[in-house]
C-alpha cells in the first residue's frame, strides 16, 4: 500500500516581489522547485537571477510574497554569514572564504559553531567532503595557496558540511581563469546526480543542456519562460528568450 504523501517543493516562492527603491527587480515571482531537481536560471545582466538567489537565501527581504524551505519558512537568522546557514547552502561567484583559516577549518567551522558536531566528527565530514570535491591533500593550506577552481571546490564543500536541503549557485564560474571552470562545474554535475536540489545561476550553456532538469529564463524581474533545457535552446517562445539566446549563442 503506498503511504507517499505529497512532499513539498523543496522550494517555493509565492508571489514574490521585490523593490530596491523605486525598481521593481522581482515582479510577481512564483516557482515550486521539487526535491533533486537542478533549476538553471539564465536572463540578461540586471534581470534579477542575483536577487532571487538572495532572496531564496534570506539575504534580502523581499517586499511581499512567501519563500518556502521544504515547507517552512527559513528562521530569522539575522545577519549570519550565508556560509553559516543550514537548509539552504550559497556558493557565490567570488569564494569568500575565511582567508586566515586552513581550507579544513573553513569547512568545520560552521558545522561545529552552528551545528554544534564536535571536533573529531567535524574533521571527519570535511575530509570527506573535501575528498569528494578532489582538495583532501590541500586541506591544510589556506585558501590563498589555492588556485581559483580550488577555493571554488571548498565553499562547495563548506556549504555541504552544512547538510543543506539545497543549493543555490551565484555564477560559480564567472570569477575563474577558463581552464578552471571545467573542475568546478563536473563538481556540480556530480552533485545534481547525487540528486541535490539545486538552483544555478550561470551562463555556461554547456552545463545547462547537461544537467539542468529545467531552464528559468528571467527578463526585467520576471520569469519569462520555464521549460526543459532542450526546449528552451532550441524553441523558445518569447522574443526576449530569442532575443538573449540570439546574442549569447553569437559571442
Ligand atoms: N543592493 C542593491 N541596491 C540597489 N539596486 C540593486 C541592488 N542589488 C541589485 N540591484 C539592482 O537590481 C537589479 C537586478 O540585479 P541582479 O543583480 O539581481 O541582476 P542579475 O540578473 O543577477 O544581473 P547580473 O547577471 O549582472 O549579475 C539591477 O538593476 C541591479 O542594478
Amino acid at each position: 500500500m503506498s503511504t507517499a504523501t505529497s512532499a513539498p517543493p523543496m522550494i517555493k516562492a509565492t508571489a514574490v516581489n521585490k523593490y530596491f527603491g523605486d525598481l521593481h527587480v522581482l515582479r510577481d515571482i512564483n516557482l515550486e522547485v521539487p526535491r533533486g531537481q537542478v533549476v538553471v536560471v539564465l536572463g540578461p545582466s540586471g534581470s534579477g537571477k542575483s536577487t532571487l538567489c538572495r532572496a531564496i537565501n534570506r539575504l534580502e527581504p523581499i517586499n511581499d510574497g512567501a519563500i518556502e524551505i521544504d515547507g517552512k519558512p527559513l528562521p530569522e537568522e539575522g545577519k549570519t554569514l550565508a556560509a553559516l546557514r543550514a537548509d539552504v547552502g550559497m556558493v557565490f561567484q567570488q569564494f569568500n572564504l575565511f582567508a586566515h583559516k586552513t581550507i579544513l577549518e573553513n569547512v568545520t567551522l560552521a558545522p561545529r559553531k552552528v551545528r554544534k558536531i564536535n571536533a573529531e566528527e567535524a574533521r571527519k565530514t570535511a575530509m570527506e567532503l573535501l575528498d569528494r570535491v578532489g582538495i583532501a591533500n590541500q586541506s591544510e593550506k589556506y585558501p590563498a595557496q589555492l588556485s581559483g577552481g580550488q577555493q571554488q571546490r571548498a565553499a562547495i564543500a563548506r556549504a555541504l558540511a552544512m547538510r543543506p536541503k539545497v543549493m543555490l549557485f551565484d555564477e560559480p564560474t564567472s570569477a575563474l581563469d577558463p581552464e578552471m571552470v571545467q573542475e568546478v562545474l563536473d563538481t556540480m554535475t556530480g552533485l545534481a546526480e547525487e540528486g541535490m536540489t539545486m538552483l544555478v545561476v550561470t551562463h555556461e550553456m554547456g552545463f545547462a543542456r547537461r544537467a539542468a532538469h529545467r531552464v528559468i529564463f528571467m527578463s526585467d524581474g520576471e520569469i519569462v519562460e520555464d521549460e526543459a533545457p532542450e526546449a528552451f535552446f532550441t524553441k523558445p517562445k518569447s522574443e526576449r528568450a530569442k532575443d538573449f539566446l540570439g546574442k549569447i549563442l553569437t559571442h
